[in-house]
């Protein structure tokens, strides 16, 4: 059997309800307004060799995430809660910091990028340097 080069992606997708508005925006934006979305957030893992029995990372090792986002993100404000200004792109990379620094260590797989959607039809995401 020929082995095939390439590499292994696993993502798992949340979903939570959030307020925001946006700061820096030029006068009568609609977003400067307080107004809410269905957030989406993926995180997307890779890794080298896959770990038994052929994981990048057991999804259910990703409970950390969910419980951190119920607890903290979930119908707030995200003003509030966020030390940066909530757009889909800060979310992703504030995202990606707390799972780098509090989930992965723990874990076969590396995160490799966080996709925040706000609506159906955009999406923000922050893809993280080869480490
Ligand atoms: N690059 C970004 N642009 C915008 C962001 C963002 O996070 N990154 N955020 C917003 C607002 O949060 C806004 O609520 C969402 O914008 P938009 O997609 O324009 O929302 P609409 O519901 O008006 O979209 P339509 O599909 O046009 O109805 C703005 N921009
Ligand atoms: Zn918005």
């Amino acid at each position: 059997m020929t082995s095939l080069q390439g590499c292994h992606r696993i993502g798992k997708r949340y979903r939570f309800e959030a307020a925001h508005f946006l700061t820096g925006l030029p006068e009568g934006h609609q977003c400067s307004q307080m107004h809410g979305h269905s957030y989406e957030v993926e995180f997307v893992l890779t890794a080298d060799r896959l770990a038994d029995p052929g994981f990048v990372t057991d999804f259910g090792e990703l409970a950390p995430v969910k419980r951190m986002i119920d607890e903290t993100l979930d119908h707030t404000v995200l003003n509030e809660v966020l030390p940066v200004v909530p757009t889909s792109e800060n979310l992703a990379a504030h995202l990606a910091g707390w799972f780098v620094e509090h989930v992965e260590p723990s874990l076969p797989g590396r995160l490799a990028a966080v996709r925040v959607s706000e609506t159906a039809s955009s999406w923000a995401e922050f893809e993280l340097a080869e480490r």
